[in-house]
């Protein structure tokens, strides 16, 4: 058997590792001062009171591409490791024992220069040697070494002369900005030689500042002030950071970006991955010195680790929300009002959030929006729908009776209530639904029905092809002149019927045949009320024409009121029957 090794194709890896590794082409800065940071962070190792600084200056000039020039009076490189460390892809001076004190651990951020320019020019003296050493590095994966006659402090130099049509990342200004942008925390001074010598980072982290201080920061940058700024720490992976709570409502499944420091230099603004997902509705800035970042820092590594930083994180905010509560602070009921659903989330996963939380939270009730602890204050016993429909159904004539009813049809309100009893044990949960109410309505006396009996008779005629069944019962509120109810299975009938009508023949048979395989069709009721003062002059009318149109016009108002969606032949119904009401009033 014979043995081979792969071949790489280096001038393809290069352009992989360069081009497509990156989001940015401005990432050639922050992997440049990152490398900066690295040296002078080694150097200290070596001489611990050196004064690390950074320094950037650009040469621009009519008749030449612009160049980028960093240096740094950091560790420096000896031949030896020039040629170990930067003419290997993937060789790092940063692993080992001391890799936590690095931000690097790749071996490939250099390449990131390969995206804005044809060639790397790296001057080198390392602290341990006096020789001046010079790199050249090119994207086809060849490179030069000489040892340069001249005189230099320990340290390093990068030139990078732009490609065409990369100016415009080596633009004074855009290059201050980003460099600004990625290191303004770091703890060495980064300058830029211009016109006079500037300072770019003298900026304290948030992290590090007072909440007002934070949020006076955020602002700044984002133009948009945040209800909260949560300090946030965990004592594995070594994070620091603040969790900004957004000033507007976010979905639940919404993913937030999270700007990531580590070692005090911004990686990335784009990792979804350091908080719990249910934390939705904060977006972090933090500095991670003991998590991993993936080599395009665009996320950390998933790992048993970050889980138990996700989880230390999520128990800050957890912990800070509830002192707010206790506390009973404006800013609590501000981020309440705005983020409800999301504690709500939070509460329905978590018991020990669920009974700090659930007295302040909203729910909507046949009697308005009220708290829990409002609610509780109403009673032992808490009547609810499961869904939304159920309870616009029926929200008027449970408040007609006076009786509270809540809406679980929300997502996480049902659970939320029959979490319930866990906390009060004395609460008693019911789930109810229209019919549980029109059960309630009171019967009517013998001579009532003898009254109702022919109106009765032709409103169960009407409506038969409606699937609709019809009775006159007395309830509140006797404005209300009938309410439509209908249980599961007259609720599927009638949802057959609708999609079979807006969707195409092959569709509409399938229902058919699932109608005719399935349960024996089971009718809705249309209940009228008899206190209804139109009701009570319908049972007097003697036109029998008038009766019809009415009862039908009655039916489609009903199902509205229910937010049921109508059916083509109801939409038929309720316009034939405007027409006829307003041609009846034109004649008289
Ligand atoms: N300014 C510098 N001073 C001293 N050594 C440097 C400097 N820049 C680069 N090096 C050396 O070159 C090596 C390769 O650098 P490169 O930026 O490609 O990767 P890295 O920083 O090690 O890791 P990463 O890919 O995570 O950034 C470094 O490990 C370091 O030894």
């Amino acid at each position: 058997m014979s043995q081979f090794h792969f071949k790489v194709n280096l001038k393809g890896m290069i352009d992989l590792l360069s081009n497509h590794l990156y989001s940015t082409p401005h990432v050639y800065l922050r992997e440049l001062i990152q490398n900066g940071v690295d040296a002078l962070t080694a150097r200290k190792k070596v001489t611990a009171e050196h004064e690390g600084t950074i320094g950037i200056e650009l040469f621009t000039s009519p008749t030449k591409p612009p160049t980028l020039y960093i240096e740094d009076n950091g560790i420096g490189l000896t031949e030896e490791e020039v040629h170990q460390f930067l003419s290997q892809i993937g060789q790092t001076s940063k692993r080992g024992e001391e890799e936590q004190d690095f931000i690097g651990r790749f071996g490939v951020g250099l390449l990131s220069c390969f995206i804005v320019s044809e060639e790397i020019v790296l001057i080198t003296r390392s602290v341990h040697s006096d020789e001046v050493i010079e790199w050249r590095g090119k994207p086809d994966g060849s490179y030069q070494i000489k040892k340069l006659d001249q005189e230099m402090l320990p340290g390093t130099k990068v030139f990078l002369q732009s490609k065409r049509g990369f100016e415009e990342y080596f633009q004074p200004d855009s290059v201050r900005k980003y460099v600004k942008h990625y290191g303004e925390f770091l703890p060495y001074p980064i300058y830029f030689y211009g016109e006079e010598r500037i300072r770019l980072n003298e900026e304290i982290a948030p992290w590090e500042m007072r909440t007002e201080a934070a949020l006076q920061y955020a602002e700044a940058r984002n133009g948009a002030r945040h209800l909260d700024a949560i300090p946030l720490s965990s004592t594995i992976g070594g994070v620091k950071g603040i969790a900004y709570v957004l000033p507007y409502a976010v979905s639940t499944n919404a993913k937030q970006s999270h700007q990531v420091y580590v070692k005090q230099m911004l990686l990335s603004e784009k990792v979804s991955n350091i908080l719990p997902d249910w934390a939705f509705f904060v977006t972090g800035v933090l500095n991670a010195d003991g998590l991993r970042l993936t080599a395009s820092r665009e996320e950390f590594y998933q790992s048993d680790l970050l889980e138990l930083v996700r989880v230390e994180l999520g128990d800050c905010i957890k912990k800070y929300l509830v002192n707010l509560a206790e506390k009973q602070s404006d800013t609590f009921w501000e981020i309440l009002d705005v983020h409800y659903s999301s504690i709500k989330s939070l509460a329905v996963e978590d018991d020990e959030l669920y009974a700090l939380f659930v007295d302040w939270l909203p729910f909507e009730t046949s009697l308005g929006r009220k708290t829990m602890k409002e609610i509780r204050s109403e009673g032992d016993m808490i009547l609810y729908t499961s869904s939304v429909d159920q309870f616009r159904q029926v929200s008027k004539v449970a408040k007609a009776q006076s009786v509270l009813l809540l809406n679980g049809g929300y997502v996480h309100d049902s659970e939320l209530l029959r979490k319930l009893p866990n906390v009060f044990p004395e609460l008693e949960i019911q789930e109810v639904d229209a019919s549980t109410f029109s059960e309630n309505f009171v019967d009517l006396t013998l001579k009532e029905r003898e009254e109702a009996y022919t109106f009765l008779r032709v409103a169960n005629l009407v409506l038969q092809p409606f699937q609709c069944e019809c009775d006159v019962k007395k309830f509140n509120p006797s404005e209300l002149p009938a309410l439509y109810t209908n249980n599961k299975e007259a609720s599927f009938f009638r949802n057959a019927s609708y999609t079979k009508e807006e969707t195409n023949d092959l569709f509409a048979s399938i229902i058919d045949q699932m109608v005719v395989e399935g349960v024996k069709p089971t009718f809705a009721q249309l209940c009228f009320n008899y206190d209804n003062p139109t009701i009570q002059q319908l049972f007097h009318s003697d036109d029998p024409k008038l009766q019809r149109s009415v009862i039908e016009t009655l039916y489609v108002q009903a199902l509205l009121l229910g937010h049921h969606p109508l059916k083509q032949s109801e939409m038929k119904l309720l316009n034939k029957n405007l027409r006829q009401f307003i041609s009846w009033r034109l004649e008289k």
